[in-house]
Formats: C-alpha cells, structure tokens, sequence
C-alpha cells in the first residue's frame, strides 16, 4: 500500500488539490494500485487551528509517507506575523524535514499553448528546459537577525557548504547526461563569494562528465537569456533563491505559472507541488489552473510510486485536453472559444475523463 500525504494548505491550494485527488483515484482504479490518502494541516491554516504553520503531526506523516503532494500555502491574513510562525515557514521546514534538498522544475511549452504565452511564438516553440534548484541551502535557511539603533537593522545570512553544492550539481550532471547534454550552471560569482565556491566545484566535477557541455551564466545575464531565446537551455543548476525568481520567469515561456510541477527529491519521501504560490487574488473563485498540480502528480506517480505508466498518461491526457483547445482562464486570450474555458473543476474532470477514456 502506497502511503501519499495531501496537503492542501492555503489560498488556491484546496480547490486544485481537489483535482489532483481525483487524478490518483483515477490512477488507483485504472492500476488496481492501492494508495492511502491522508490530509494533513500546513501553512495559514494550521498556524491558526494549532498554532504552528508545520505541525508536528504533518511533519511526522510526511516523513513516514512514500510521497507528498502540496498545493500551496500563504495568504495577506498571515503577512504580519513574525517570520518563524508564517506560512511559508512551515513550507520551507518541511522541505528541510524531508532533506528535498534537489527541486526539479521542467519548464515545457505544449505545442498548443504556444500561443497562450506573452511572447512570441517563434521564441517559445519547442521550449524544453529543466531548473534544478538547490532547495534546503542559501539565503532562505541561513541566520536572520533584526535589530535597532539609530535606525532599523535586518539580516539574511547566504551560506553553503561544500556538500551542499556537490550533491545538487551531481543532479544537474546526472539530469543532462539524461537529456541533450548541456548543463548551465546559473550564479552571481562576479560578486558573491558562496557562488565563486559554487563555480570552483562545478569546474572540478565536470572532469567525471565528459558527455556533458558546462557553461556558467551570471544569473542577471539568465534572466535575460531566459526570454531573449530560452532554447539554448537544456539543465540549468542553481542555488535556492537565483531558482525560485528563475522558475517564475521561465514559467511564461510555457503560456502561465499555472502549469508548472515541480518534484524536490532527496533520501526521504519526495515532495510534489506546482512552483506557484496560494494565489490569494483568485481564490475561491474556481478559476485557478490545476494543471501544474495534476504534472506534479505524474512527476509523483514517476518518481516515487513506481508508475510511470501513468504519469505518462497523465501527461498526455492534459496535452489533448490543451490540443482541444480547452483553457483555464489564465490561459485564455482573445482568440480562445468561450464556451471551452473551464472552471478549476471542469478541468480536472476533462483531464481525468481523457484518462480514464
Ligand atoms: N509553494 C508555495 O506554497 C508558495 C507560496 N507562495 C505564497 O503565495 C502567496 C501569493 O504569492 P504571489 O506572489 O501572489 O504568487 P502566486 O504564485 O500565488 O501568484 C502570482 C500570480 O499568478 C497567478 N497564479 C498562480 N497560480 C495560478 C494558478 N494555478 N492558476 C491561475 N493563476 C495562478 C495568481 O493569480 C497571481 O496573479 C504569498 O503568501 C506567497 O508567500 C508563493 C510562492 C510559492
Ligand atoms: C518558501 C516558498 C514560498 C518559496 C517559493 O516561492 C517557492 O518555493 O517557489
Ligand atoms: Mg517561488
């Protein structure tokens, strides 16, 4: 029995959770596979109903689970609250609990959304790239202070270990010799001295990945190769921060941050979530794209219940339910048939009829 904890979190994160549910009943059936589900409480919520935004019960179940599924969590009610009790905390302590210390966000244009993004198609067609972002290291986890004299004082410490560096590249290398075979190596080390370390241990490891072409970018320069022709990308590694404003980024080159999944692997259960955020300007208005959700869940079925298969399936059922020309309305533009943009619901129910057909 495939243990998978659920985690439904906040702003939008219920209302597409929902329809990654209904993708792994369907899976379930379809397979005979036996998965238990199980809620737990993360982020605004369970700040409020117990007082911690990781509780230590959902911490506890998502280390013994085989794999957890996250939404999302945040929201402006829990804004103000000190850093240690908000929402993203209890996010960023969970990925530390599960030691995800490797987040892998493949970044893919569907030929039908080539002209759902904001730029041109000719820029966007064929985009088939992956960010891996170190996950548990740098400035997110390092020391923070605050303090008054004159005036106000904050502190964000940026450090990474040796280690650290090794094991997130190795899964960049590891990544690219699977792909095309290009890894850009993303940092700032015209200026930062932990990313001067990052380079030094990207030249000394490529020597053992001799299939493998390396190229470092500073990562200003990235951002803007990302839009100028985000072909030349294959694997791009970079540290946690520089990976977060670049997945943002690199989502639009796919037509909206609503399609892209995320796994974040390491020697635990793996983490699965959509790169973007609670969304709390559309929440509870049915509209939010579940499509990074349901990716997320095939990268779940592929990487730790042993279903490829299926993940596949999945993959392909959003694909034709796209090449319908069925959108979410983050998708929609002018030329879009208004009788097929579909509510949150609609299209996990499209996506999973397309499945189970
Ligand atoms: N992994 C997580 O749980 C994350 C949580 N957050 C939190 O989420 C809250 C909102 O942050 P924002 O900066 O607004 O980022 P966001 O990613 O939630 O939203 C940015 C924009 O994208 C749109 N959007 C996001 N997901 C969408 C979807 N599935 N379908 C359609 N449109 C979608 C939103 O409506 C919004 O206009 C904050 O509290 C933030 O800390 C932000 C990023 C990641
Ligand atoms: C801690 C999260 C809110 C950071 C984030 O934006 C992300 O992981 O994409
Ligand atoms: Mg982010």
């Amino acid at each position: 029995m495939a243990k998978v904890v659920l985690l439904p979190g906040d702003g939008i994160g219920p209302e597409i959770l929902q329809e990654a549910k209904k993708v792994i009943h369907a899976v379930a059936k379809a397979s005979q596979a036996e998965i238990d589900m199980q809620e737990y409480p993360i982020g605004g919520g369970a700040f409020d109903e117990f007082g911690a935004p990781l509780p230590q019960h959902t911490l506890e179940a998502a280390q013994k689970a085989d794999a957890v599924l996250l939404a999302a969590v945040g929201g402006p009610k829990w804004d103000t609250l000190p850093g240690h009790q908000r929402p993203e905390k209890g996010l960023l302590e969970l990925r530390k609990g599960l030691n995800a210390y490797a987040n892998i966000r493949p970044v893919r244009c569907f030929s039908s959304l080539v002209g759902a993004s904001t730029l041109r198609a000719e820029v966007v067609n064929n985009v088939d790239l992956v960010i891996i972002r170190e996950l548990t290291g740098g400035v997110y986890f390092g020391e923070k202070k605050r303090w008054t004299e004159e005036q106000r004082f904050a502190l964000d410490t940026l450090i990474y270990s040796e280690e650290e560096v090794r094991r997130i590249v190795k899964v960049g290398f590891e990544t690219a010799r699977q792909r095309r075979k290009h890894l850009t190596s993303v940092d700032k080390a015209n200026v930062l001295d932990s990313s001067r370390m990052w380079r030094e241990i990207v030249e000394e490891m490529k020597v053992d990945y001799p299939d493998v072409t390396v190229s470092h970018m500073l990562v200003d320069n990235c951002a803007m190769q990302l839009i100028r022709n985000p072909g030349q990308f294959d694997v791009v590694v970079t540290e946690n921060m520089f990976g977060d404003i670049l997945s943002d980024e690199a989502s639009m080159l796919t037509g909206s941050i609503g399609m892209l999944p995320s796994a974040s692997l390491g020697d635990q259960a793996g983490l699965y979530e959509p790169i973007h955020g609670s969304a709390p300007d559309i929440a509870g208005k049915g509209i939010a794209n579940p499509c990074g959700i349901i990716l997320s869940t095939a990268m779940m079925f592929r990487n730790s219940l042993g279903l490829s298969e299926y993940a596949d399936k999945i993959e392909q059922a959003v694909n034709e339910i796209l090449e319908e020309g069925y959108r979410t309305a983050d998708l929609a533009g002018n030329d879009t048939d208004p009788s097929k943009i579909l509510s949150t619901s609609a299209m996990g129910d499209r996506i999973v009829q397309k499945l189970v057909g």
